[in-house]
């Protein structure tokens, strides 16, 4: 048997310190996770024995955080917008980021009266769509994705916070017949890493996370293109459409944007780090 102390100290020699990991949040997050107990309990159970059973899955998973395995994955848990999302590998992990797209959303459809069609495009863990479903009594959310494993998590989310109004279309949206449905709002972060890029990411990123909500093409813009295409078919006459951007993509999607001939208004939200990180076009 081995006492709480003594694990959090083996684990940090584990784990070795990198520019984006912090060993010492990652051990307790691990073993609070194991324990079923929040990490205060660590702290004032120092002394407490935990059984070989955990110790043994202790030690394995600070050897996988080692290796570059994201904490989300093993903990199956990311706080976003307030709520928390199961997560597992396969998907991607929600970012601080995207909460800007999620904030301008409610700040925008605060404003109508009427109940409103939001249409999620690469859902992912559906932190988007379940978010909005959420804090959004008046909506009604799609949330698309091509990926199996995706809609599997999101539907998760949906019933771990209880909502009635949000479905789930399994699609690849270069190629969906929309069939005259329109939305009100249309919102995606889609995958924007140029494909180049993706192996000069953190390992975390670039090893764990599925190529598949990342890579956009060879100037990672192939989604915003087709986006905005498609966009046009499901507007209706006062619709808005707001897309998650990368830190260098603000002028290539605004002039994509500026091309469909369709907005009235074009509008950035800055990220935390002071990067331009959402576009919002208005038809009206
Ligand atoms: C960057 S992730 C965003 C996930 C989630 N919305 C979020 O913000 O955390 C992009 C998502 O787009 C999905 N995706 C990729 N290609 C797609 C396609 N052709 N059609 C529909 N969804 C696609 C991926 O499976 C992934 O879940």
């Amino acid at each position: 048997m081995v006492t709480i102390e003594k694990l959090l100290k083996d684990g940090i020699d584990i784990i070795k310190k990198r520019d984006y990991n912090n060993p010492n949040l990652d051990v307790q997050l691990i073993l609070s996770h194991l324990l079923s107990k929040d990490k205060i309990y660590l702290h004032v159970h120092r002394k407490n024995e935990v059984s070989n059973d955990i110790a043994a899955k202790f030690y394995e998973m600070s050897r996988k955080r080692n290796e570059g395995y994201p904490l989300q994955y093993m903990t199956n848990s990311q706080e976003f917008m307030g709520l928390d999302f199961y997560v597992q590998e396969g998907v991607l992990v929600p970012r601080p980021d995207t909460e800007i797209l999620v904030e301008k959303i409610i700040k925008i459809a605060g404003k109508y009266e009427r109940k409103i069609n939001i249409l999620d495009i690469g859902t992912g863990s559906g932190a988007i769509a379940v978010s909005l479903g959420y804090y959004l009594k008046n909506s009604a959310v799609t949330a698309m994705d091509i990926s199996d494993i995706a809609l599997k998590t999101t539907e998760i989310n949906i019933n771990k916070h209880n909502l009635t109004n949000i479905g789930l279309i399994k699609a690849d949206i270069f190629n969906y017949d929309f069939n005259n449905e329109k939305y009100d709002i249309v919102v995606s972060n889609p995958p924007y890493i140029e494909s180049d890029v993706i192996k000069e990411l953190p390992i975390e990123v670039s090893a764990y996370e599925p190529k598949l909500a990342l890579d956009g093409g060879d100037d990672g813009l192939n989604y915003y293109r087709h986006i905005v295409k498609v966009f046009k078919d499901i507007c209706k006459e006062d619709s808005i459409l707001a897309v998650e951007i990368g830190y260098n993509q603000r002028e290539a999607v605004t002039e994509m944007f500026n091309s469909a001939n369709l907005f009235n208004r074009v509008e950035y939200d800055k990220d935390y780090g002071g990067n331009d990180r959402v576009i919002t076009g208005y038809i009206r």
